[in-house]
Formats: structure tokens, C-alpha cells, sequence
């Protein structure tokens, strides 16, 4: 017998292609067949999405979307066809997409990585280079994104009262989160989809975490697969799990038992998307034709353009409320912190839950539009934590805006253990990839350093309200401009305008 007798005979294209309609239908996906004509009904971004890939191959559409072992999880084996002899299935050919030229010449003339000072030069970048859909899905916030811009601008309100003369010659910017020492008060806060801005995905921030010795949130809607996230750590490195609570908790418990035995450091759950929020940029972006059953009630002809985020999040359990949390602290071990609670009632309801801390957030702007910032919150929850004598029970995080050390410094003189970062690294890896994340995480560093020395604190735990001036935070209106920030806002392009 020759050794290829014993190889299956692969599929051909054309075998494939004549499964294509709804009754009977085969995709192809990383140049393997799989028959999902029964499990179509149940995909989450809906049957269109599909049927434009009936009989043929879907892989770069589902790629970013989905991590690798989505279908060895999902699908059952039985329609698992086996392999496409690739070189006999006839590749779509590209619609020619007219930005995407434009796109490519700008990607040439992009600012080499040592002209990005801050992050928000990051943006900027990311802004001209990235595909639409994905700066559409990264960029976008809720409704009007009020509170998205809200989250950097109420840093602006808030104004330092520095100390002098003193010694200020060593400065240690390292803390201790959930009893991990890290070099610098932040984390990288959980992102999804990271394959949209960079092929590789997650495992970029894994690597650039790794190199700054800061924790990575690894999302519960990663592109890549929360083991290859886990696999990319190295040594002793620390990583935490966002948690969206699945309907179905069998299925939570495992993910929560499996995190656990991989060696995370903490489970956050996400409690501020109990349904995820309405946004624009993202619904008008190519995704259109990845409906999904989140909020249509309607048969097949309902608008079903949500955007990827509402594709991928009809699993999201909206009836998970305090009586549930005995039970996550009953099936694990890790610090569990609950991630999006807005308000000190909600904070000192977290404590008498026995949760191990909260993060104060309105998910980067991309819920709730109006909540107020975590900053905000954060200046409400903590003078009152302190007359109750509750502010050492728990640790207490912020994300949201956060763009230079000195908002991480201010979070931190109102009382939090760190912040969270979410949209900058996203932009550095998705304009420059890890040398982008490595820069990103360095110039905060050095900004970290340089502003500790210029307020007059040698180490964070000399971070306290005695150096900030908040009168000015609980007003929404400010005439600061946010030039910067201003300057990437990225207005409704319409069909006859070219974006700038
Ligand atoms: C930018 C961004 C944020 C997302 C995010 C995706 C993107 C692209 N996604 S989302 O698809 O559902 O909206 C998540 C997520 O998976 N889970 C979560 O807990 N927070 C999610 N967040 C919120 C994030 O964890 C922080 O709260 C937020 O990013 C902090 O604001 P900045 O981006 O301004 O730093």
C-alpha cells in the first residue's frame, strides 16, 4: 500500500460547492469542510453571514472573529468533512475595495514608531491605517459616546496640588495587585476581537505585558483561543479572565474551573452589559451582514446589522444579579472582582457580597451612554468607603480614558489600587504590533516616573487626596478642549466625503 492510500481523499471545491443553500450547507474554514446546515438556526451572528459562505471558503471573514478551536468546541464531529484540496476551490474574487488602496498608500507614509510621544499619537496612527471595520469596532462607544469622551476629559478636571522640596532623587513606581507585585500601576484591561487590528491578536498584549512585567485581562470574546492566550505567557507572568456569564452556567463553570487550573490570578466579571451597547460606528461598518438574535424579536427580515460586538454576545446571561455571586465564590478559588459597577451603593453591596474588589466603569463608553466616569465614581465611592471604615476591604480599580501617567496618578491619590487600559494598546498593536505595545507601555513608564518626581512622591503609596484638587470633577461641562483627543473623533463620513 502506498502511504497516501491510507490519507482520506480530500474534498474538491466544486464537491463543496454544491452544498450551498440553507437546507444543505458546507463552509469551508481553514481549508477543512464542515456541514453547519443544523447548526445554523443557533449562530449567534446569525444565518445571513453564513449563506454569503455556503459552498465556499469563509476563513478570512471568520478568522477575527472566532477563536481556532470555535468549531472543534461548537460543532459536532460528525460534521466535521475533513480536508479541502485547496488548490481546486475557486477563491472569491476580492470586491475591489476602493479605500483599500488609499489605505495601503497611507500605511506607506505612516510615522515611523519613534515619532509617537504619547498615547494618543497611537490613535491618530491607528486611525489612517486600520481597516474600517476594525477602527469602526475599536473607536466606537454607545449612542451619542458622551461618556466615552467623558471618560479622558474628567481627567481634566481634576488639577494637582503638588509638594516640594523633597527628596524625590529614587523614584519606585511598582504596587501589588491582587497580590501580584507589578512594575507599574496599571493593566491591560480586556478588548475583544484583537484580531481585527492585528493578525496575531491577543497574544501581542500577552508579550508586551510580559516585557513591562504589567497583568493582561484576557477577554472572554478573544480572537485567539484563551489557551493560546495562556501559552503565550511566560515564566511567572500574570494574567486575570474577564468573565460575560453565559445563560447556560455549566458552561461558565467550566471556563471558570479551566482558567483557574491555567494558572489565572483573578476573575473579573463583567456586570455592565447585560445586554452590550448600541454602537454606531460598528453597526455601519462592514459587519452589516452579521446580524444577530440579541435585540431582534422578528423573524429573518428584521435589521439585523448590530455590529460584530452584538453578534458574538447573545450568549451574555441579562439575568445574572447579586444572588448569583455565592455561587461564583463557590466554584473557584481565585480573587473574584466584579468589572462596570458605577456607584458606591453598588460597591459596599460588592463588600457584604464578599467579592475581592470591583473595577469602576462604564466599559470605555461602550454601554451606558451618560454613566459618569470611573474617576468620578471612584472620588464619590472612596471618601464615603472611608467614613464607613470599609476602604481596605477591597481593591478598588478604574478604567476608562486613560491616557497619560498623570490620570493614572490621580486614580491613584482618589484611592485606587491601579487602572486599566484598554483602546491604547489596542491602536499600538494595531498600527506598529508589539514593538507598538512595548513603546506605549515605555512611555508611560518614563511619563510615570518623570510626573511622580514633579508632584513630590518617591513611591505610590505617598499617593494620596491631599494632592489633587477634585472641585471641578462632578462638572460635566469643561472648557478645556481635548485638542488631542478631539483631533482623532472620528465624524460620520458620509458616502460623497472622502474621510480626511
Ligand atoms: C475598546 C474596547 C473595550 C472593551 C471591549 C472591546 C473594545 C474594542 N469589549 S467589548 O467588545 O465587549 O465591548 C470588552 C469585553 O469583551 N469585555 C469587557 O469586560 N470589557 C470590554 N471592553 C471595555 C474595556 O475592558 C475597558 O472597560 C475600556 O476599554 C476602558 O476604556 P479605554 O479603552 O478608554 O481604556
Amino acid at each position: 500500500h502506498s502511504s497516501n492510500d491510507t490519507q482520506a481523499v480530500k474534498l474538491t471545491g466544486e464537491e463543496v460547492a454544491k452544498h450551498n443553500t440553507r437546507e444543505d450547507c458546507w463552509v469551508i474554514i481553514n481549508g477543512r469542510a464542515y456541514d453547519v446546515t443544523e447548526f445554523m438556526p443557533e449562530h449567534p451572528g446569525g444565518p445571513k453571514i453564513i449563506l454569503k459562505y455556503a459552498g465556499k471558503d469563509g476563513t478570512e471573514e471568520y478568522a477575527p472573529i472566532h477563536p481556532p478551536d470555535t468549531l472543534d468546541k461548537y460543532l459536532d464531529k460528525s460534521k466535521h468533512l475533513g480536508e479541502v484540496d485547496m488548490s481546486t476551490v475557486q477563491q472569491e474574487e476580492k470586491k475591489e475595495d476602493p479605500d483599500e488602496a488609499e489605505r495601503q498608500e497611507r500605511i506607506q507614509r505612516m510615522p515611523i514608531l519613534e515619532q509617537c510621544y504619547n498615547l494618543m499619537d497611537f490613535e491618530a496612527v491607528a486611525r489612517r491605517v486600520m481597516k474600517k471595520t476594525a477602527w469602526a469596532y475599536y473607536s466606537s462607544g454607545a449612542d451619542d459616546e458622551i461618556t466615552m469622551r467623558e471618560n479622558h476629559s474628567a481627567y481634566h478636571k481634576i488639577w494637582f496640588r503638588p509638594r516640594v522640596l523633597v527628596n524625590v532623587e529614587s523614584i519606585d513606581t511598582s504596587t501589588t495587585m491582587l497580590g501580584t507585585k507589578v512594575s507599574i500601576p496599571f493593566y491591560v484591561t480586556a478588548t475583544a476581537l484583537g484580531k481585527l487590528g492585528n493578525p496575531e491578536g491577543e497574544v501581542v498584549l500577552t508579550r508586551g505585558a510580559k516585557k513591562h512585567n504589567v497583568i493582561q485581562m484576557i477577554p472572554t470574546l478573544a480572537s485567539c483561543s484563551f489557551d493560546e492566550i495562556v501559552d503565550a505567557k511566560e515564566g511567572d507572568q500574570v494574567q486575570w479572565l474577564q468573565l460575560y456569564v453565559n445563560k447556560d452556567r455549566a458552561i461558565t463553570k467550566k471556563i471558570i474551573e479551566h482558567a483557574e487550573k491555567r494558572g489565572c490570578k483573578g476573575l473579573f466579571i463583567t456586570v455592565d452589559a447585560p445586554q452590550l451597547g448600541r454602537r454606531e460606528k460598528d453597526m455601519r461598518s462592514k459587519f452589516s451582514d452579521v446580524g444577530s438574535n440579541v435585540q431582534n424579536t422578528g423573524g429573518d427580515n428584521v435589521d439585523r446589522s448590530q455590529g460584530a460586538a452584538r453578534a458574538i454576545s447573545s450568549f451574555i446571561d441579562p439575568s445574572l444579579s447579586w444572588k448569583d455571586i455565592p455561587w461564583f465564590l463557590s466554584v473557584t478559588k481565585m480573587p473574584i472582582l466584579l468589572k462596570g459597577v458605577q456607584r458606591v451603593e453598588d460597591v459596599i453591596q460588592a463588600i457584604a457580597a464578599g467579592v475581592h474588589g470591583v473595577v469602576l466603569s462604564n466599559h470605555g463608553g461602550r454601554q451606558l451612554d451618560f454613566a459618569r466616569s470611573g474617576i468620578e465614581v471612584l472620588a464619590e465611592v472612596m471618601p464615603e468607603l472611608r467614613r464607613l471604615g470599609l476602604d481596605k476591604k477591597i481593591e478598588i480599580y478604574v478604567d476608562g480614558g486613560v491616557r497619560r501617567a498623570t490620570d493614572i496618578i490621580k486614580a491613584l491619590c482618589l484611592g485606587a489600587t491601579g487602572v486599566g487600559i484598554g483602546r491604547p494598546f489596542l491602536y499600538a498593536m494595531s498600527a506598529y504590533g508589539l514593538p507598538g505595545v512595548d513603546r506605549a507601555m515605555q512611555l508611560l513608564k518614563d511619563e510615570m516616573e518623570m510626573n511622580m518626581r514633579l508632584i513630590g512622591c518617591s513611591s505610590v503609596d505617598e499617593l494620596g487626596p491631599d494632592l489633587v484638587d477634585t472641585r471641578g470633577l462632578s462638572m460635566h461641562t469643561t472648557t478645556i478642549t481635548d485638542t488631542l483627543g478631539l483631533n482623532v473623533y472620528d465624524p460620520l463620513v458620509g458616502p460623497q466625503e472622502k474621510a480626511r
